[in-house]
């Protein structure tokens, strides 16, 4: 192959004929074929599904190299044929590709949800986390299902500054509604073959007469539902703010911002920006990130603590000593925090929620290290092998905070902070107010409640069988 410059791809598993290796990639649970993967080729792996090229990023020297170096070449991200082009998500960030709308979108998301910008959202993340640690010592065995609306309270709260206590969770349970929808007009567990671009062809063109064939159905009722769903919150604050009584939020801020610069940004990109964050946490493959990465994070966090009680007392201790046990800890009392902020890089790195990252695409063909990687060949960061990390010396599977404190170990781990996030310029937006969500539900949680296993009559504990969900969020 010419283009190819006499370069060979990347080393991969031996493939078929046509099928590539589409069989020797599970449905489920692919981050673990990929780390056997990676103890066979190496750190950048090649494979192949019908024809379509996969690279699979191993380590977080190839992440960088390629990620956050050549960020011009990989930073798009592959069409997703049901979720994306047919239901009309592909107008929302995460799904865009790296151009000028997501430009656009992007530089409103960096202004209203930087690091200084996000302090704004410090008392209504506080009240929010309160009420989770209420409806903790009310009803403990809702702890899962209050959690979830508590990661939803935040992002409402946030992108449409709606009132924290009940009429969101309307909102909150429609997103869900339609998530489940989007879920079964998908096909579970099949990511990859999502991600096949041959499925595009089979999809978008099989004629919608063939009576066995719902798919353009579906496609438009999740099209309408989606625009519903994003466009009545963001209406929402435009109504309150032609009265003057909005409250703070990202949406209000990109009005304001439009208004101000007398830009000619249009309403469209304003709502699907937002959208990113409300609408966009309840598809398929990108869009679970917003309030699924939270939920999910702090559920593994309650097992760790479950399953690592030293740990905990740790933790609880280093509260009481520095917070005391009259008030819940505050923002103020971060850096005061070392164990409890090794808890949340833990966490992240324990059992990281995204374990594929979010997939991206090449732009353009490109050499590395002497192999060729095609143009249009998806890329996977494979943060799952990324965090099985023991160079701290302590073994990957613990779960202990104190591989990352230079105070109990002479070579600390990888900082989570630096992949679980995602890299270069598509790294996530709300990266800072989604850490700071983790740093209020942890410090809250162990600061009121005792997490154990359940005990049966006899006041034994029961044996504790984690199992974990084995779509794209872990
Ligand atoms: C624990 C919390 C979170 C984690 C672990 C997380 C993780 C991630 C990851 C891995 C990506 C992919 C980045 C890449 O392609 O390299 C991402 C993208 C994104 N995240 Fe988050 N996220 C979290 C919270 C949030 C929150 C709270 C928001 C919104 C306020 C948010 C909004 C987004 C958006 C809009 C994108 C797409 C960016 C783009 O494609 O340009 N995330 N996130």
């Amino acid at each position: 192959d010419r283009s190819s410059r006499g370069c060979p791809f990347p080393p991969g598993p031996p493939r078929q004929p046509l099928l590539g290796n589409l069989l020797q990639i599970p449905r489920f649970r692919a981050w673990h074929t990929f780390l056997s993967w990676k103890h066979q080729y190496g750190g950048v792996v090649y494979a192949e599904a019908l024809g379509n090229g996969i690279l699979i990023l191993n380590t977080m020297e190839a992440v960088t190299d390629l990620l956050e170096k050549r960020a011009s070449v990989y930073s798009d991200r592959p069409t997703l044929t049901m979720v994306g082009e047919l239901m009309g998500l592909d107008n929302s960030m995460p799904m865009l590709q790296y151009g000028a709308a997501w430009k656009q979108q992007r530089k409103l998301a960096h202004t209203a949800l930087s690091p200084e910008a996000v302090k704004k959202y410090h008392t209504v993340q506080e009240d929010i986390v309160a009420m989770y640690v209420n409806s903790l010592l009310e009803k403990p065995e809702d702890f899962a299902s209050q959690l979830r609306l508590t990661a939803g309270r935040v992002i409402m709260s946030v992108t449409y500054g709606l009132p924290v206590q009940t009429p969101d969770d309307l909102y909150i349970t429609d997103a869900e509604r339609t998530m489940e929808m989007i879920g079964k007009a998908t096909v579970p567990g099949a990511f990859l073959t999502d991600l096949i671009p041959q499925r595009k062809f089979f999809f978008k063109y099989i004629p919608s007469w063939i009576p066995f064939n719902s798919i353009h159905k579906t496609g438009e009722d999740g099209r309408r539902r989606i625009e519903a769903l994003v466009t009545r919150p963001f209406e929402h604050v435009k109504r309150e703010r032609a009265k003057g009584t909005e409250n703070p939020s990202f949406t209000a801020d990109c009005l304001d911002k439009r208004e101000m610069e007398g830009t000619d940004e249009s309403d469209h990109h304003i709502l699907w920006a937002a959208g990113a964050m409300y609408g966009g946490t309840f598809s398929f493959l990108s869009l679970f990130c917003p309030f699924l990465s939270t939920y999910g994070t702090i559920l593994t966090f309650i097992l760790a603590m479950a399953l690592f009680p030293e740990v905990q007392v740790k933790i609880k201790d280093e509260i009481t000593q520095v917070v005391g046990s009259g008030r819940l800890p505050s923002f103020q009392d971060r850096d005061a925090l070392p164990y409890v902020n090794a808890t949340i890089k833990e966490a992240l790195r324990w059992s990281p929620v995204l374990p594929l990252g979010i997939a991206r695409q090449t732009s353009e063909a490109d050499f590395y290290k002497g192999y060729y990687i095609p143009k249009g060949t998806i890329v996977l960061p494979n943060v799952w092998a990324i965090s099985k990390d023991d160079r701290s010396g302590i073994p990957s599977e613990k779960f202990a905070p104190e591989r990352f404190l230079t105070s109990c170990v002479k070579d600390t781990a990888i900082d989570p902070y630096n992949y679980a996030f995602g890299f270069g310029r598509r790294i996530c937006p709300g990266k800072h107010l989604g850490d700071n969500n983790l740093f209020l539900l942890v410090s809250h949680i162990m600061a009121t409640v005792d997490i154990s296993r359940e005990k049966d009559h006899d006041e034994k504990e029961i044996p504790l069988q984690p199992s974990f969900t084995a779509g794209l969020v872990r």
